[in-house]
């Protein structure tokens, strides 16, 4: 393909992620995986450029961009080299007309970069959350011991204990230390929710948004494969891939619960005060995790955003019935605002005197509220908030 053709290719994919975006269709990677299929002729080169076309226009645009090709023009103000492939040769675009309007930058649309702000995400730590994400793994100690861990190429070593940093892309899955279940793919910040909640040998766990399992992993290995750990999730789905993936680690003590949205304490009624942790991984806005989903911040509305808010209070709720006393509830979202993070705890502990809030004891991250945050600029993670509830 030419350098031409790749920009247009690009501005038809990034069309498909527009309405996606508006009608919470596919996802950008599966519309670039569905085009890279349909589009044999596409050597790998070109999907690669073409993937950093898209991306790079995703990126830049803040409020959901009219289409495509003004999406494109917004970087091709800042790139002369870009600008000149609208030349309207075969396959390429058309030539950028004197009036024609680009999108508009930011870092996401008005409403959703004010509520940010409003949490103390602006400047900088507003940008960081669209930069490019590392590839994190963590050491599964239930079969490998970090130390000594021999791997294909050179990782580097994080605060984070067990946890390991590669070059994005990194084919890690096609490792044998991976289908051994020697690592596990597994972002910083999500092995530092793991640390705070401080599973240990013995206990009596309930991990219960556990979708696919990244955390529940993380605590059967943190637990030594002693005790009993209960992943829950209202999806069948992605609960149904945790097996396969904890056989492969290793992780013998888990056992899945699938629950029925609005019945879920029926499902736990045996397990009522009866847990020394909850683990309270909640579906969220995803705020901290742009740099993997940049488009994921078109598709949040303030609607949607009031739902996830009352849900997480109601799966709150539903965690301190199952906590017995003297256990704790560990709440996390990889949200940076503050109505799912701090503010949603303060609250929380405003209606439940029977719970205090605890210092995570972490390497990484910074006070906010009755939690801790950590951001992609000062931590280098995804943007997570972390609260240690500790119940009497
Ligand atoms: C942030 S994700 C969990 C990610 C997972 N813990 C991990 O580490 O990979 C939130 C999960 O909450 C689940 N969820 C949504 N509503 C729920 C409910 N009412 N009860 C339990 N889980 C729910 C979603 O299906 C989703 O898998």
């Amino acid at each position: 393909m030419t350098p031409a053709a790749r920009v247009q290719s690009a501005i038809e994919i990034l069309d498909a992620v527009i309405a996606a975006a508006r009608t919470q269709g596919a996802p950008a990677d599966r519309i670039l995986a569905d085009w890279a299929r349909g589009n044999r002729y596409a050597g790998s080169k070109d999907r690669r450029a073409i993937r950093e076309l898209v991306y790079a226009a995703i990126r830049a645009c803040g409020p959901v961009p009219a289409n495509g090709r003004s999406a494109m023009l917004l970087r091709a103000k800042n790139d002369p080299e870009l600008a000149a492939l609208f030349d309207g040769s075969a396959h390429a675009p058309a030539p950028i007309g004197s009036d024609e309007a680009a999108a508009q930058p930011g870092i996401a649309p008005p409403w959703l970069e004010e509520r940010l702000a409003a949490s103390g995400i602006d400047g900088d730590e507003a940008a960081a959350l669209l930069s490019r994400a590392p590839l994190d793994i963590r050491v599964n100690r239930l079969k490998a011991n970090p130390d000594t861990l021999e791997l294909p190429v050179n990782a580097e070593t994080l605060a984070v204990p067990g946890a390991l940093r590669l070059p994005a892309g990194t084919m890690v899955e096609e490792w044998p230390a991976f289908a051994e279940g020697l690592i596990e793919v597994q972002d910083a910040g999500s092995q530092l929710a793991c640390l705070a909640a401080g599973a240990k040998a013995g206990e009596t766990v309930i991990d219960l948004c556990a979708g696919a399992g990244g955390k529940t992993l993380a605590l059967a290995a943190a637990m030594g494969n002693h005790g009993t750990l209960i992943a829950c999730d209202t999806d069948r789905r992605r609960l149904g891939q945790l097996s396969p993936r904890a056989e492969r680690a290793g992780a013998e003590i888990t056992q899945t619960v699938l629950l029925d949205p609005g019945r879920e304490a029926e499902a736990l009624a045996d397990w009522q005060g009866r847990a020394d942790l909850v683990l309270v991984d909640a579906p969220c806005s995803g705020t901290g995790t742009w740099r993997r989903n940049p488009e994921s911040r078109w598709r949040l509305t303030a609607r949607e955003l009031d739902r996830l808010t009352a849900l997480q209070a109601r799966l709150l709720d539903i965690a301190t019935k199952l906590v017995k006393p003297g256990g704790r509830l560990v709440y996390v979202t990889c949200s940076l605002l503050d109505e799912e993070g701090a503010g949603q705890v303060e609250g929380f502990l405003a209606a439940n005197p029977r719970f205090r809030a605890v210092t995570p004891d972490l390497p990484l991250g910074s006070r906010r509220g009755p939690g801790l945050r950590l951001t992609p600029l000062r931590d280098g993670t995804d943007g997570f908030f972390i609260a240690c509830l500790s119940a009497t």
